[in-house]
């Protein structure tokens, strides 16, 4: 029997499968229909997710392991924050080891333990890079822009400044007020975009930031290859390094920016060092759910026989989430 854990940072649920559990990893399209189906809130189980991460043998020297990102929709992301803490906090534990490198698509990142975030809210810091700004890394095309940095872009949105950052997923930043990050522009423009389009032809993770204060952030996001989604770490990542590119004044570079989303917060630190920019993203890990499925019924992607039992860690983030100070009334959680 193979289990599976249904987990989430700030809210960002994904299905974690280990591989190196399996005789027989599953093949790219296994993995590719096994994902479709499962974090699909109709057909899938525990109302779906944004994505499943697949663990596997690492593939860089001096890695613990790879983690491959694979979204709703069946694409496969460079990067995922929110899931990287909860593959960070799965590899510790079967490892007993609290600091180490994960495989990523374009890199090996730097993981480690934290101190909870809450009572019974375990929390996990991760590296988040590279950065890259120029437009063949994104990709985008015909905007008339080789970075785009706090420019207007009416192609995308008349009236708006946008950011755009690689890290190494590609993101799009606006800095937003509270009417425009709770009405629909975030929709338009990330459905826009997401879609066939001149622009950015590999679609494109759209956030909208309002600046709460000096390091506090609210960020919510339109994810290429799910949508609306709870919250975004690359995205709240590569937001906190726009916050810094284009309004230092809004940032001390000694301290964590502290970004709330819809399902929770979590912490960032921007760092320069020899001459790239990196991101330290920390916050929750949570497991909710354990879930016990045959190999052959994974192979043969069949739901039916699914076990599940539930952890009782949702109650104790819950719990977390109802201590935060209240932002707006946005509500996208799934
Ligand atoms: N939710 C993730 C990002 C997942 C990948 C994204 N949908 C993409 O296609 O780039 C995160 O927490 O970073």
């Amino acid at each position: 029997m193979v289990k599976l854990l249904k987990v989430h940072g700030s809210q960002n649920h994904f299905f974690i499968l280990d591989q190196t559990e399996l005789d027989k990893p599953l093949t790219d399209e296994e993995l590719r229909d096994f994902t479709k189906k499962i974090t699909n809130a109709q057909i899938g189980i525990l109302n779906g997710a944004d994505g499943v991460l697949a663990i596997n043998k690492p593939v860089r020297k001096g890695a613990l392991a790879q983690m491959r990102v694979i979204n709703e929709d069946g694409s496969e992301a460079s990067m995922c924050g929110n899931g990287l803490r909860t593959v960070a906090r799965y590899l510790s534990e079967k490892y007993q080891q609290d600091h180490f490198l994960v495989d990523t698509m374009n890199a090996s990142l730097r993981v480690h333990k934290e101190n909870d975030f809450a009572k019974d809210v375990p929390a996990y810091s991760v590296e988040i890079s590279p950065v890259r700004f120029n437009k063949e890394a994104l990709p985008f095309t015909i905007l008339g822009h080789d970075r785009i940095i706090d420019n207007f872009v009416p192609e995308l949105y008349p009236g708006l400044r946008f950011t755009s950052i690689a890290v190494p997923n590609p993101h799009l930043i606006s800095f937003v007020n509270q009417e425009q990050i709770s009405g629909p522009i975030l929709g338009i423009v990330g459905k826009r975009l997401n879609s066939e389009n001149p622009y950015f032809t590999d679609g494109v993770n759209v956030n909208f930031a309002q600046i709460l204060d000096k390091n506090k952030l609210f960020v919510r996001t339109y994810e290429r290859g799910v949508g609306f989604t709870n919250a975004c770490g690359t995205g709240m990542s590569a937001t906190s390094l726009a916050l810094w590119l284009t309004h230092p004044e809004m940032v001390d570079t000694d301290s964590q920016i502290d970004v709330f989303n819809p399902g929770g917060m979590v912490k960032t630190k921007v760092h320069y060092d020899n001459n790239e920019y990196w991101i330290e993203l920390t916050g929750n890990a949570t497991f909710t759910h354990q879930i016990t499925i045959s190999e052959n019924d994974l192979h043969r992607n069949n739901l039916e026989n699914v076990q599940i039992s539930e952890t009782n860690e949702q109650q104790a983030y819950e719990h977390f989430v109802d201590s935060l100070p209240k932002y707006n009334d946005i509500t996208t959680l799934a």
